[in-house]
């Protein structure tokens, strides 16, 4: 039997992908290559498919059937919050779209395991510092609200099949900031999030800029919380093994490191990593950003059994050694 991971050949898939190949599962890719790379999946069975689009039902069932796929990890997104401001409609066609017809082939093929990447984008701006699960949540933007539908789509999915009797667990994965690489080739390329920006603005000889040093929080700066990519991934493989064995007690999980890091000590930690003097420019407050947004991870401990093993400066120093920004003595 197969996993079908779908956005494989993107920088989160790419590592859950590169883990479930490492304890011997069958894997089969599916990918529209809009901003995966073709690299991080070679030597893999990979089908080339937009799952939003109108064919793409009747594409899934047969690779499902082909090469005998029993569980989905469903990564595939569009994913950049401000571009889903600006153009809401692609947004909720591509992300819901997609989600709409892997549920469909679910239910033809009789698919009994979900994974779902969703985000603590669904969490909007919290008037508390550590989220929990069941706290309400109010997203504020479309990205955000792509996530959220998708998580009521999967709970009705479950719901429905219980009512025929049928078999079908989901897990929703609520990822806070990811960051870090595993494996050099797999890095993130997107340079969209604080750490690979700072690392780029160094490498072209600027200054990062911080978002904003009047907040309430210790230092002034924005607090979030920072998870290695590859515990992430190993977040996957534990919510693949809690369905396995029956586990259906909870849905829905954060997954974070439970500890959180201003901006400033992520431009302190990138200093130190790379032994560079770093003098940030302080910026305007960005929109929509949150105080303080941490996981409370007490449901994925207790359930998963899954626990950030990666620290921040294990983090910054996956991701400089990936960008290869380390000195030469910290090589
Ligand atoms: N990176 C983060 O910080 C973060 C945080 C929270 C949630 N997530 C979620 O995790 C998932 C993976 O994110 P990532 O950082 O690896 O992004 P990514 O852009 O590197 O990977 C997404 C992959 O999906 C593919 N894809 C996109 N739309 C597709 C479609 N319609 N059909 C087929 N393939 C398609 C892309 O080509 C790419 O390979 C996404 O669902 C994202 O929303 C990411
Ligand atoms: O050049 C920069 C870039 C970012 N920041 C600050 O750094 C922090 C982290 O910003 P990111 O853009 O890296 O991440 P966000 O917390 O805004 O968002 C990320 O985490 C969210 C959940 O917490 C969602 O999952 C979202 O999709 C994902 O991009 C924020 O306070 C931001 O203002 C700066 O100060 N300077």
């Amino acid at each position: 039997m197969a996993v079908l991971v779908t956005g494989g050949a993107g920088y989160i898939g790419s590592h859950v992908v590169r883990l479930l190949a490492e304890r011997g599962d069958d894997v089969l890719v599916v990918d529209d290559f809009s901003t995966g790379i073709g690299a991080r999946v070679e030597g893999l069975p990979v089908v080339n498919l937009d799952l939003a689009a109108s064919d793409a039902e009747e594409r899934l069932v047969s690779a499902i059937k082909e090469h005998s796929v029993d569980s989905i990890i469903h990564f595939a997104a569009k994913k950049q919050v401000g571009e889903s401001v600006e153009e809401p409609v692609m947004y909720f066609r591509q992300n819901i779209g997609a989600l709409t017809n892997i549920l469909a082939a679910v239910e033809a093929t009789g698919i009994e395991s979900l994974v779902f990447s969703s985000s603590a984008a669904t969490y909007g701006m919290p008037d508390v510092d550590m989220v929990a699960e069941d706290l309400g949540c109010r997203p504020i933007n479309p990205y955000g609200q792509t996530k959220l539908i998708g998580e009521w789509m999967i709970d009705n999915q479950i719901a429905a099949s219980q009512m025929r009797g049928a078999t079908f667990n989901a897990v929703k994965l609520r990822y806070f900031n990811v960051a870090g690489a595993g494996w050099n080739e797999l890095a993130d390329t997107a340079v969209m999030n604080l750490i690979p920006i700072v690392l780029e603005r160094l490498k072209d000889g600027k200054a990062p800029i911080i978002f904003g040093d009047d907040y309430d929080t210790p230092d002034g700066t924005c607090i979030r919380d920072y998870v290695h990519v590859k515990d992430l991934a190993e977040a996957h493989i534990a919510a693949l093994d809690y369905m396995k064995v029956g586990g259906t007690t909870e849905t829905v999980f954060n997954v974070g490191t439970g500890t959180g890091a201003s901006v400033k000590e992520v431009i302190d930690t990138i200093a130190e990593v790379t032994g560079r003097d770093i003098v940030p420019d302080m910026g305007e407050r960005r929109a929509g950003d949150p105080p303080a947004l941490v996981a409370d991870v007490t449901r994925i401990s207790a359930l998963l059994s899954w626990k950030a093993e990666f620290g921040l400066e294990e983090i910054v120093r996956s991701a400089v050694e990936a960008a290869e920004m380390l000195p030469d003595q910290k090589r």
